[in-house]
């Protein structure tokens, strides 16, 4: 898929991943749709591209991904004002494992109500282009991590929906590709919430042995996980892969196969 005038939304777009994702999209001529829920962070971000890209190549819109109406109206505008939707990717996640009930809603269910919503754009059975959904588990999805049960569990979701969803658009025809992006530990600020008993809760005294595994694993930069997620986008043969992003390189996941 080459990317001149083609349209994407990120969602977590203003900092972090989300934002590396967005601003290797721009590199390569897509216009893309920056939604968080952290307005001053989005705003800057766009003062910012704007300079860079000029004013017309982005757009930011605060939208929360656990609210349905803020995420269709986003999407929406994003539609009005660019006028196609090709390119998907919901990024936005957090780590609680406190109020883990906010976990589940902003990681797995903002992925499925960013998923569906963005079908009602982009499935060719009805009305859409096609395009690709990349959507940001985690290496957490394919195995735990220990001082974050939760977080573990709506990777694993995230890794499930997105590889279903892409075997239902194949037998379907929704003309949409879907992949997986499966980083381990990422230089963001989300990493701090592995070293913070409010965040970790019960799991507090779990906090050195994470510690260790990542001293193990090693930190990634942001641009190492931001070229596999190109890779996704504009490799058309990929579709339900999982790309794992580890320090000593990408590697795709495989899966037992049962049936
Ligand atoms: N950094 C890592 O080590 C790592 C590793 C694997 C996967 N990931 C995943 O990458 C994604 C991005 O995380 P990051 O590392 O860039 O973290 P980050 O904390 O730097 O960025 C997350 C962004 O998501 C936004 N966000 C949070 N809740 C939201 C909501 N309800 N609606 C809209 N936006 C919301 C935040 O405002 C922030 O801009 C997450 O899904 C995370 O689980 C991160
Ligand atoms: C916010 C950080 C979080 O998203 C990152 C977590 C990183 C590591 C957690 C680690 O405990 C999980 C490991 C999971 C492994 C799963 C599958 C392996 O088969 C992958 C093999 C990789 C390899 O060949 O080295």
């Amino acid at each position: 898929m080459a990317l001149e005038g083609k349209v994407a939304v990120v969602t977590g777009a203003a900092q972090g991943l989300g934002k590396g994702f967005s601003e290797i999209l721009l590199k390569n001529g897509a216009k893309v749709a920056l939604l968080d829920v952290a307005e001053v962070a989005g705003k800057s971000l766009k003062e910012s591209l704007d300079e860079q890209y000029g004013p017309d190549r982005t757009l930011f819109i605060p939208c929360d991904v656990q609210s349905q109406q803020q995420f269709k109206a986003a999407i929406q505008k994003t539609v009005e004002t660019f006028g196609q939707l090709d390119i998907f990717c919901n990024n936005a996640g957090i780590i609680n494992e406190v109020d883990w009930e906010k976990a589940v809603s902003v990681n797995l269910m903002g992925v499925v109500r960013g998923t569906y919503l963005a079908l009602e754009h982009m499935n060719k059975l009805s009305g859409g282009q096609g395009g690709v959904i990349v959507n940001i588990a985690s290496i957490a999805g394919l195995g735990p991590l220990l001082s974050v049960p939760v977080y573990t569990a709506t990777k694993h979701g995230v890794v499930g929906f997105t590889r279903a969803m892409a075997d239902a658009s194949k037998e379907s025809g929704y003309g949409i590709r879907f992949n997986l992006i499966c980083p381990t530990f990422v230089q963001t600020d989300i990493l701090n919430a592995l070293q913070s008993p409010a965040i970790l809760g019960q799991f507090s005294n779990l906090e050195d042995s994470t510690k260790k595994l990542m001293e193990q694993h090693g930190i990634l930069d942001v641009s190492q996980v931001t070229e596999a997620f190109l890779q996704l986008v504009l490799d058309e043969t990929k579709d339900g892969a999982a790309l794992m992003v580890l320090s000593k390189g990408s590697q795709y996941s495989t899966f037992p196969s049962i049936i």
